[in-house]
């Protein structure tokens, strides 16, 4: 293949091999998708072309998903974005709008359970010069590994009424002596020990490889005992099995230790979420690592995102033990669609994680401080500049000039 053409990631022996011209696929999006998609290519181009000279370059190729697929072929998700995926093994995304109540089922869930993408890896920390309703966001650094293939959002639910739903409430009701009202709408929450488990080994495992200090378990195991309840219990059990000399338990921090953590040391903990929402903005420096089921992870993100400015600037991966496809944690704000208006950091940030994975660490480096830069200079787009005084706001095409310019 010549190098204009690009040449594919492979893995060897579990290790990523990343050729100089390395074809990844990236899906535009809906509604500000192309807008943040279009900045996020330029800022990355360009700092890959200044980081390397031309010696390597990303040669983008374009998969359909969403409205752009159903326009020119009439299927949401074709199977041929998936096959890009799992063949190129790393990826990008805008994001892809879901209809609420009815219609479709979520793209961005079904391109994760499809490729398996089983952690959905989301960083929160604070840049510096950017609005945060916290007093002290400088505190806030927390990475949530949040499970994304089970759970509620595995998308097993009748309507009310519809002869499935009937028919399981009557199962449910005779056989197990319960009385769910006939009319009721029914979703399963269905988590195992096997996602729960390589969702928190992950998690472990990244707090010990990046010299985190403790790693949350965030659950509702308190009221759903044997979904969210066994998380907690899988987590420490895992933990218990397959890191005992890296991972000491909170309850054993105090008991055996004096409440000091010995050198070295992981504290794995666990909070009900409902507290944990509250704890994390009281005392954001005693979170780190977070683990947790899918759908508290997805409140948790946005939650989070609040603190370090809003989700205009919260990235996030999903990823397998091999594929790995990079996207903001927001979804497609469709009153913004094409104004060129919103904030392209999420995008931008994800794709600094992106690099980081590829192991272009230069690239990735010199588009955050490029980034932190512009923020510093109060060039923001109007999600910040609404809250910073004396900033100038710029459009997303602007604000991705002005990173390019300081690059
Ligand atoms: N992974 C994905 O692709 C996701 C897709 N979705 C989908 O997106 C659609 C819309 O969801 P919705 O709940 O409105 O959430 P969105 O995240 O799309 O938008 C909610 C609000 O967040 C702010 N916002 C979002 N993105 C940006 C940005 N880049 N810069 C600045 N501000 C931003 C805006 O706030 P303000 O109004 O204050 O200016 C916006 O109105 C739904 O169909 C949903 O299913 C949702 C989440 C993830
Ligand atoms: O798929 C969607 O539309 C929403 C997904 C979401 O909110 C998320 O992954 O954070
Ligand atoms: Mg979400």
């Amino acid at each position: 293949m010549s190098a204009d053409a690009g040449e594919r990631i492979t893995y060897h022996n579990g290790k990523i091999q990343v050729p100089d011209t390395p074809i990844i696929p990236y899906i535009e999006g809906d509604g500000i998708g192309p807008d943040i998609w279009r900045a996020t290519e330029r800022v990355v181009d360009a700092a890959v072309q200044k980081s390397y000279g031309g010696r390597k370059k990303i040669v983008w190729r374009e998969v359909l998903a969403g409205e752009k697929a159903f326009n020119q072929t009439g299927e949401w998700l074709p199977k041929a974005t998936l096959d890009d995926f799992k063949t190129y093994k790393v990826g990008i995304k805008g994001p892809l709008t879901t209809p609420v109540g009815g219609g479709i089922r979520s793209l961005n869930v079904t391109i994760r359970q499809e490729l398996d993408l089983y952690a959905c890896v989301r960083p929160v920390r604070y840049i510096a010069g950017v609005p945060s309703p916290m007093r002290e966001p400088e505190k806030v650094d927390m990475v949530i590994f949040r499970e994304n293939t089970e759970d509620v959002y595995a998308g097993i639910e009748w309507a009310s009424g519809s002869p499935e739903a009937q028919k399981l409430i009557t199962f449910v009701n005779q056989t197990f002596n319960r009385s769910i009202d006939p009319s009721a709408g029914i979703g399963i929450k269905p988590i195992t020990r096997f996602g729960s488990e390589r969702l928190i080994r992950r998690a472990i495992q990244y707090a010990i490889d990046h010299k985190r200090r403790s790693v949350t378990l965030m659950h509702k195991g308190n009221i759903m005992k044997f979904t969210e309840g066994a998380f907690r219990d899988y987590g420490y059990q895992l933990a218990g099995r397959e890191f005992p000399d890296q991972v000491i338990t909170e309850d054993a921090l105090y008991r055996d230790y004096g409440g000091r953590v010995p050198e070295g040391k992981i504290v794995l903990k666990d909070r009900i979420a409902d507290i944990t929402f509250q704890q994390v903005l009281l005392r954001p420096d005693e979170f780190d690592v977070i683990a947790a089921p899918n759908l508290n992870g997805d409140y948790l993100s946005d939650a989070l995102a609040a603190q370090v400015g809003g989700v205009g600037m919260a990235p996030g991966s999903n990823v397998s033990d091999e594929v790995a496809v990079f996207e903001a944690t927001h979804g497609t704000a469709p009153k913004y669609a094409n104004q060129d208006k919103v904030n392209p950091s999420s995008l931008i940030l994800s794709a600094i994680m992106m690099l980081e994975h590829l192991g272009w660490q230069e690239a990735a480096d010199r588009i955050r401080q490029g980034l932190e830069s512009t923020i510093a200079q109060k060039i923001v787009t109007y999600d910040l500049a609404r809250q910073t005084a004396g900033a100038r706001e710029v459009k997303t095409s602007e604000f991705a000039s002005a990173i390019i310019d300081s690059l």
